[in-house]
């Protein structure tokens, strides 16, 4: 197979009229589409149930998205049943046929690009530019991981004696529950899913709640590549419900969970219990939440450092999970880094995502909307408040920017994952103050210095326990094949998705010796 090298996808420039001309016809072009049905996928059938799930626009209430089917138990098994009959064979594709369809499937979402970033746009809330990178990241995904399969698929590097012909393969596992988050719904849950499947393995796919409907589209995207059916089983429904069911599963070979730290951790507990009939052990790759900081040396450019923090902090509404939730500021600098964060958060615009151009739209739903805001009170009693501080104007679920000053490192606002815009400055009394109080959480996901020491960046460098760590820049848009992304301690599994050992997770390493 004749594949050009890896290349990021470009983000889009939308201040050129022809780009932003694209943009606005493709929000037209989907808005005229909200409120679809969309099924279920098992098997390549198409099941519509009478109970399903309505999406909702977070910048409009009013609005419906879309309305998907919604499996029970016995659909969950029907799903099931169908990964299991359909690994039977798709195992034994060759892995470069695999990888083909992932690369048609890429091909397709690229020539279809703005109309995928509108559905982000309405569904998930992302501005513009948020949801460019987010599709933008999908189709890179798709093109690391076929080339990636590809390579693995080749003869392995081992050291050869003489007499004897030693191979290494890597065999796929079975069938896998893909279960991702709803804040990069496109990009993570394309990430897991091609990345299972890419390997030979089939899936069920469980869709994020808030975000059903862009699932749905990448499903009929993936037939339109040609993945035939029983590949990708999708299977909307209630975690509780059919989460747990499909956890539990003693023909479950892997669970892919990206989340929530309470999620991932009882999915971990109920994959560890071997099941009746079960002859494996299940494999959890389970990536989770952050509590992240920057820290900001003394002698650095205050500006320069604020600008990363406010980046970094309020980038899709703080809903990242690399998002800077602590700035954590030497004291010797610290008046003016909060100067500068206060003044260019007060300059930061909230309004529908939809609008062209604005900063920060809603948040996701009516749950994350009223934790976040008694996240803020909680806050306000916790430090100075110095920007936001409550909910925002519009129809939707909408929080002003906020920050809090002068928190303790043990405030709860510090050690908590708030997914929200707010962000607590801590002042540090010296660097390696500053990098006590970074660790000092039971995440390890990302993290940032702003230093023109060398000698501090180095400390850094060996002793800022994160899996993904920045120096002199904001801390998040890792890039796939760049920057592969994973987390230490709670943050879960340090799976790196987009690097070069992702796929590694998904297959079983086969070693054949023959005497000669
Ligand atoms: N580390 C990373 O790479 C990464 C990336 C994105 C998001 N996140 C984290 O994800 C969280 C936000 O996403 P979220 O709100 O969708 O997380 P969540 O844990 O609430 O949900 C994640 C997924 O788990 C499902 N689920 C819920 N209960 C379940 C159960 N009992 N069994 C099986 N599945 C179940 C949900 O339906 C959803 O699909 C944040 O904590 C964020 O930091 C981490
Ligand atoms: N990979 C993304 C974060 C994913 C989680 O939300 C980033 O690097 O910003």
């Amino acid at each position: 197979m004749a594949v050009d090298v890896y290349r990021n996808e470009p983000f889009m420039d939308f201040t050129q009229p022809d780009i932003r001309e694209k943009m606005l016809s493709a929000l037209k072009k989907v808005e005229a589409e909200l409120g679809r049905e969309y099924p279920l996928v098992i098997g390549g059938e198409k099941i519509t149930t009478a109970d399903k799930s309505t999406s909702i626009n977070p910048s409009n209430k009013d609005q419906v998205i879309g309305v998907v089917s919604k499996a029970d138990q016995d659909l969950a098994e029907q799903a099931m049943q169908s990964a299991l009959a359909t690994f039977e064979w798709w195992q034994d594709v060759e892995p470069k046929e695999r990888a083909r369809i992932l690369l048609k499937a890429a091909a397709i979402m690229r020539r279809r690009k703005y109309e995928f970033s509108a559905w982000l746009v309405y569904e998930a809330g992302k501005n513009w530019a948020e949801a460019d990178a987010d599709t933008a990241e999908a189709i890179d995904f798709m093109e690391f991981y076929a080339r990636e399969m590809v390579r693995l698929s080749e003869d392995q590097n081992l050291t050869r004696i003489a007499g004897e012909d030693n191979e290494l393969v890597y065999l796929p596992l079975g069938v896998g529950i893909v279960i991702p988050p709803w804040n990069f719904p496109l990009a993570i849950m394309v990430g897991m899913t091609t990345a299972a499947i890419v390997a030979g393995n089939t899936v069920v796919l469980k869709p994020a709640t808030p975000t059903p409907v862009i699932a749905a589209k990448f499903v009929e995207l993936l037939e339109e590549a040609g993945l035939p059916g029983g590949v990708v089983n999708f299977c909307n429904g209630s975690g509780s419900v059919i989460g747990d069911y499909l956890v539990d599963h003693p023909k479950t070979r892997f669970i892919s969970f990206t989340g929530s730290k309470e999620v991932g951790i009882r999915i971990y507990e109920r994959a560890a219990k071997v099941q009746k009939g079960q002859i494996w052990l299940k494999r959890v790759v389970a990536e989770m939440g952050g509590k992240d900081a920057l820290v900001v040396d003394k002698g650095v450019n205050a500006l320069e450092a604020a600008q990363a923090i406010v980046t970094s902090a309020f980038g899709f509404s703080g809903q990242k999970c690399s998002a800077a939730s602590r700035a954590i500021v030497h004291a010797e600098i610290y008046d003016e880094v909060v100067n500068h964060v206060a003044e260019l958060t007060r300059k930061l615009t909230v309004g529908p995502s939809h609008i062209e151009g604005v900063n920060l739209g809603p948040v996701v739903d009516e749950s994350a909307y009223n934790s976040i805001l008694k996240y803020i009170e909680i806050g306000k009693g916790e430090g100075r408040l110095l920007a936001g501080g409550g909910k925002a104007e519009g129809n939707g679920f909408f929080i002003q920017p906020t920050v809090i000053a002068d928190v303790d490192r043990n405030a709860r606002i510090a050690q908590e994952e708030i997914f929200g815009p707010v962000l607590a400055i801590i002042k540090a009394e010296d660097f390696d103050d500053a990098l006590a109080i970074a660790n000092g959480t039971e995440f390890g996901l990302t993290g940032g210095v702003f230093s023109n020491d060398r000698f501090n960046l180095k400390k850094a460098r060996e002793k800022f326990h994160v899996g993904n760590l920045y120096f002199n820049r904001k801390i998040t848009g890792a890039l796939v094949g760049v920057q592969p992304f994973g987390g230490f301690n709670m943050s879960g599994t340090d799976s790196k998705a987009g690097g070069y050992d992702y796929l590694l997770q998904f297959t079983q390493a086969k070693c054949v010796v023959e005497r000669f």
